[in-house]
Order: C-alpha cells, then sequence, then structure tokens
C-alpha cells in the first residue's frame, strides 16, 4: 500500500468497549401453539426492505466505523473441499490481522480482529492452534452440514468430536424436511439433541431458509430454534441456491425480538452466504441497529458469515484513508 494519511475533518473509527456477553441461551419447552400464531405479513416485509434499500448509507468517518465494526463481526470463513492447513493458518493470520498494520494505524486503531474463523471439522484442530492466545473462537460448521442428512448419530458424534478438538462455536443444520411438513416437535428434539451434545459451545443454527419455501416457515422454525436453545440462528450454509436475503433476516430478527420480549432469552443473528460487498453489510448493520438496537452489534450477538466480505471492506477502507481504491487482487483472501 502507498503510505497512507488519516484523512482530513474525519474522526477515526472507534473502538467500544465489549459489553458482558448473555448468558447461553436455555431455551423454553415447545409451545407449539405458540410456533403456530407465528404469521408474517409480506407486504409489509417488502415495504420495509424498500426502505432499507433506499436508504442512502452511511459515509466518510461513519462509513469506517461501521466498516470497522463489521470486520468485528465477522466469522472469517473457510468451507471448500479443497481447503488445506496451510490456507486455514493463513486465514487465522487474516483473522488477528484483519488489515495491513498502516492501514490500522491510519485508521487510529492500536489493533483488531474478527469475530471467529469458521472451518469444517478436519480444520478445527489447525484453526485452534493458529489462534492460540488471540481470544479469537473457532466455529465449525456440523451435523452433515451442508445437506444434513446424515445419521442423527453420526451428526450427535460429529459435534462432540469437534467441541474435543476446540470448537467454541457449533453451526449446525437443521433437517429442512421437519420445517417444510411442518413437524416442529421433530424439529425441536432434533435441535435439542444438538444443544446437549454442544456442551458449553455456542451452538448457531442454521436453518437453510433458501430451502424453506415460505417466510412464514423461516419465521416459525426461528422460534423453534430459539425455544431449543439456539445461541445464534442463522440465515443459510453458502451453499443453497439462495442465500442470505434482507427479507428472511427481517423476519429472524424479528423473531428474536419477539423471543426475547415474550422469554426474556436473548439470541444472536448470523446472516451468511452471498455477503461479499462493503456496502451489503452496511444495510445488515442498519438492520441490526433499527429493528434490535444497537447491542446487537456487537459480535457476541451479531456476526457475517463471509469468506470474501474482507476483500472489499479493505478496500473501502483503503479508499476511506488514500483516496484511491486498490485493485482487488492485492487484498484476496487465501
Ligand atoms: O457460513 C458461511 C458461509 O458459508 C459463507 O458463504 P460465502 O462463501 O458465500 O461468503
Amino acid at each position: 500500500m502507498s503510505a497512507v494519511a488519516k484523512p482530513k475533518n474525519a474522526a477515526p473509527p472507534a473502538a467500544a468497549a465489549a459489553p458482558a456477553a448473555p448468558p447461553l441461551n436455555a431455551g423454553t419447552p415447545l409451545d407449539l401453539a405458540r410456533v403456530r400464531t407465528v404469521r408474517v405479513n409480506q407486504p409489509a416485509v417488502a415495504r420495509r426492505v424498500a426502505v432499507l434499500n433506499a436508504s442512502r448509507s452511511v459515509k466518510k468517518a461513519y462509513q469506517a466505523a461501521w466498516l470497522v465494526k463489521a470486520i468485528q463481526c465477522m466469522d472469517l470463513t473457510t468451507l471448500s473441499g479443497d481447503d488445506t492447513p496451510g490456507r486455514v493458518r493463513r486465514l487465522c493470520a487474516k483473522a488477528r490481522q484483519p488489515l495491513g498494520a498502516e492501514l490500522l494505524s491510519a485508521l487510529g486503531l492500536p489493533s483488531l480482529q474478527v469475530g471467529a474463523v469458521c472451518v469444517y471439522h478436519e480444520m478445527v484442530a489447525e484453526a485452534v492452534q493458529a489462534l492460540q492466545g488471540s481470544g479469537i473462537p473457532v466455529a465449525v460448521v456440523s451435523t452433515g452440514f451442508p445437506a444434513g442428512l446424515t445419521p442423527m448419530e453420526t451428526k450427535l458424534r460429529e459435534i462432540e468430536l469437534s467441541v474435543a478438538a476446540g470448537a467454541q462455536e457449533v453451526d449446525i443444520v437443521i433437517s429442512r424436511r421437519h420445517a417444510l411438513t411442518h413437524d416442529w416437535a421433530a424439529l425441536y428434539e432434533e435441535l435439542v439433541s444438538f444443544k446437549k451434545a454442544c456442551g458449553p459451545a455456542h451452538l448457531k443454527a442454521i436453518l437453510a431458509t433458501g430451502e424453506l419455501q415460505t417466510l412464514e416457515n423461516v419465521a416459525r422454525a426461528s422460534w423453534v430454534a430459539m425455544m431449543a436453545g439456539a445461541d445464534f440462528i442463522k440465515t443459510s450454509t453458502g451453499k443453497e441456491g439462495v442465500n442470505a436475503t434482507l427479507d428472511v433476516s427481517l423476519v429472524m430478527v424479528r423473531a428474536i425480538r419477539d423471543f426475547q420480549a415474550e422469554t426474556g432469552q436473548v439470541v444472536g443473528y448470523k446472516p451468511a452466504g452471498g455477503i461479499s460487498s462493503a456496502k451489503g453489510a452496511l444495510q445488515y448493520l442498519a438492520l441490526m441497529k433499527e429493528e434490535l438496537g444497537p447491542r446487537w452489534l456487537q459480535p457476541d450477538l451479531f456476526r457475517f458469515g463471509a469468506s470474501s466480505l474482507l476483500t472489499d471492506i479493505e478496500r473501502q477502507l483503503e479508499h476511506y484513508v488514500t483516496g484511491h481504491y486498490s485493485a482487488a487482487h492485492r487484498h484476496a483472501m487465501p
């Protein structure tokens, strides 16, 4: 990077002190009557999303501060069949230092790191070792990710092995058929078993919303997952035809809001899949702030699941401090 100077007339992004993390979600008994009352007003969702899409995004120092927040809330991810220990080590180095030293200093930040590193089970031990001493947790995708069509026994063993290898967060996939056939009791039981197998690790429930057919199914599956003790609800694996969208996100965050109002339990949110632009990330941050409040802009309650988003954020931040865009390949992910 060419010499970077702090832009004039612009405050540097502030590094806010982290609030105390909420306890794990204890869940509730399955309340089928409550699940069945969940409705989604689709025209209202479309109107709200249109407003979000039309909103002018924040500029200059405010935008830089929000993009730094997006990095802090990122599950930096590699989920490829050709992942290697070397790639995972490079990803972990990036997780520890997501921005170059010069850029970091120009932003006035003493340090910065991502929310977590997300990998397949076979890469957990490598990631745990590479992140030692950083405080960055390792998240693992599990339970037959991405389709979730392996035997239950295998799924539970997979969770146990990953937690034993040091994963602190487990991103499980639900059996979509339970939501598609409205067998909410089966979905609840499955998730309760996953939660038990996680022990002290956080359970992040991937609903694979692009395969659930209706927003009502998304809303009801969100409720069942939270009743079963999910600490986060997550949209997608990144492998479905349709991944994270603002529509499903609105439905899911409103379920989180209502669940908290009715039970007192605080649940996090993770949109994932296809979020690769800084502009898109800003829309999600605005959604979280407006729908759930600033507490959901902290990494213990909000994460982006993304494999390539950091590249664009880095470019935008470099533009903020230098006034120039660099080539995307200069910020390529490992
Ligand atoms: O959970 C994370 C997703 O798999 C990442 O999806 P992406 O590669 O489209 O960013």
